[in-house]
């Protein structure tokens, strides 16, 4: 399979580089740091089972996405719609797109960018950037992608190159119930640069938790979304079983860079004000953040 990773980072070159170790043609789009890396000594996988140099092709520019059976679209949400115009004189008719990002609406927006079938990811995987071409994964590495045409033969090189994927008719709500999670920890963890097992031993911090979750799933009860799981035992599993982890959130705040809040605690906002349904804990938080990080979001609604 030819496969482009729009997007050469943490995400991006993991799964990207499970497949060109099972042989596949893997093309990195990236940042120049990691493509000058990846060109010279391979991309190095320090995962929980191996730790290798792999062999794989590196580019700065979109169009080497171009002959592309299937594109890992792996940009920070802020990045969506301008890597998915980026992509689009690329790319073939039937090249599938699949979006491995967190947040709800990513796949509906590249929908709006492009013609290509596209199909949304629930990743759920532990990775970073460790240095200029090397990811390092600390575990877990399954994704459940939507049905789409192509989607079950990426499945299949996926599930074949050691990653368990599955394909589901509810992707919409496996989306949902992380994004509830993720405005559950993600802004409190950011603004207090805390880990969860810290944070959530702080007076009242569970109850504002339990505030921004009964929000959310207001929302989403009147999005009409079938929320998979249950949403508020997994908000309380993960101070339990990632305790010194920080969210994503406060790894971009602490590095000075844009985060995904916008597409979080933002998110919801924008759809509790859409359905008439209250939402003041997300927006204090998601205000408080946005106020915190450098710039503002190009892609803000
Ligand atoms: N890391 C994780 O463990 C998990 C992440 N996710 C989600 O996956 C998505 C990707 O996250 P992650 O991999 O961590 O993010 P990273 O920031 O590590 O990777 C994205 C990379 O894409 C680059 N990029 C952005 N736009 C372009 C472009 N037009 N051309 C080339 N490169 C570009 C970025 O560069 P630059 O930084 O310079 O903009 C960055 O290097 C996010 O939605 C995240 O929430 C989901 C589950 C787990
Ligand atoms: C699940 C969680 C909250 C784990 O850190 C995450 O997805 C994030 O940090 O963005």
């Amino acid at each position: 399979m030819r496969v482009a990773v729009m997007g050469a980072g943490a995400v991006g070159c993991f799964f990207g580089g499970m497949l060109a170790r099972a042989g596949h043609d893997v093309v990195l789009i990236g940042r120049p740091m990691h493509v000058e890396a990846v060109r010279e000594y391979g991309l190095r996988m320090e995962t929980r089972t191996f730790d290798e140099q792999v062999r794989l092709r590196a580019d700065t520019e979109p169009s080497a996405a171009r002959g592309a059976d299937v594109v890992l679209f792996c940009v920070k949400s802020t990045d969506t719609a301008s890597a998915a115009r980026a992509l689009a004189p690329f790319l073939a008719p039937d090249t599938l797109l699949v979006s491995m990002q967190n947040g709800v609406d990513n796949a509906d927006r590249v929908r709006e960018a492009l013609s290509q079938p596209v199909s949304a990811a629930v990743v759920y995987v532990a990775t970073e950037m460790a240095g200029p071409g090397h990811v390092k994964h600390h575990g877990r590495g399954e994704l459940v992608i939507e049905p789409a045409p192509g989607a079950e033969r990426v499945a299949r090189a996926l599930v074949a190159a050691g990653v368990p994927t599955e394909i589901s008719d509810n992707v919409r709500g496996a989306l949902w119930s992380k994004l509830l999670i993720n405005c559950a920890y993600n802004a409190l963890s950011a603004l207090t640069q805390l880990p969860y097992g810290k944070l959530v031993e702080g007076e009242g911090v569970w109850a504002v938790m339990d505030q921004l979750l009964d929000e959310g799933l207001a929302v989403a009860a009147a999005d009409g979304v079938v929320l998979a799981g249950d949403v508020r035992q997994a908000v309380r599993k993960i101070a339990e079983t990632m305790p010194g982890q920080y969210s994503s959130t406060a790894q971009d705040l602490s590095r000075g860079k844009r985060t995904e809040i916008d597409h979080l605690n933002g998110f919801l906002v924008r759809r509790g004000e859409a359905l008439g349904v209250p939402v003041p804990a997300n927006r204090v938080l998601h205000t408080l953040v946005r106020l915190a990080q450098p710039g503002s979001s190009e892609e803000a609604a």
